[in-house]
């Protein structure tokens, strides 16, 4: 059975199930571990999407290049997901680093995905949001990794024109520079499953940072940008 859609699609009805986890929740130290072998973790001198300088980055575009670090990572946030107890009917990922995310956490948790473009297309049917929907829906919004938080701020915005509702987004990180606050004022309920702090600390147990150099990073990322 089928139903009219906002698009002109028709949606196949796919009852959203959650499945029970059956593996132990994934722990916030084994994906630190992956997340440094996997050289996602940078230190020097970079500058980020808001102009500002960073000590350190954190690119979690790369572990699309492992299946295995990526599915970890995505079972990460539907832990978070299943244990905050929140309600959607749709994923989507804030383009483009999230999109291999958003695609597994709508397979593990069997949630129908969506996909926002960055920029409609001026040829085939222009639209910003592909997929089959619903108005009236829920959608979940999944990040990388989240700094200010503009960039679901902006997705959000894009799908709350599509008579879509959005009330929570989920990162794999929080930069923890502001965007829980951001986010909250556009009514987005903002949940990560690790945060910059955590990163610094995993940083000195590798002897990779000093306490010293994460009270200045700290103090470097704290500053308005
Ligand atoms: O919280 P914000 O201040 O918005 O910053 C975080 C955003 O920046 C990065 O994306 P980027 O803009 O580099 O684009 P990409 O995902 O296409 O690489 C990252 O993947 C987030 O989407």
């Amino acid at each position: 059975m089928t139903a009219a859609t906002a698009n002109g699609n028709h949606a196949i009805e796919d009852p959203v199930v959650t499945k029970v986890q059956d593996a132990s929740p994934i722990q916030e130290s084994t994906l630190f571990e992956e997340l440094y072998h996997m050289q996602c973790f940078r230190t020097g001198e970079f500058f980020l999407k808001s102009g500002q300088m960073t000590p350190i980055y954190i690119d979690l575009r790369r572990i699309m290049s492992s299946p295995r670090v990526l599915r970890m990572a995505a079972q990460a946030m539907c832990d978070k997901i299943l244990s905050s107890n929140i309600k959607f009917d749709y994923v989507v990922g804030v383009p483009y680093a999230a999109l291999p995310l958003a695609t597994l956490v709508s397979d593990i948790l069997n949630v129908p995905m969506l996909m926002k473009r960055k920029e409609a297309k001026a040829y085939g049917t222009k639209q910003l949001i592909e997929g089959v929907y619903q108005p009236g829906g829920t959608v979940l919004l999944v990040e990388d990794v989240v700094t200010s938080g503009e960039s679901i701020r902006e997705t959000a915005e894009a799908i709350r024109k599509e008579n879509l509702k959005v009330t929570d987004a989920i990162a794999v990180l929080d930069r923890q520079q502001g965007a829980v606050c951001n986010l909250a004022e556009d009514n987005l309920n903002f949940l990560s499953f690790l945060t910059m702090e955590g990163v610094l600390d995993g940083l000195i147990t590798k002897n990779e940072m000093t306490e010293e150099r994460k009270r200045q990073i700290i103090e470097h990322l704290a500053k308005p940008f």
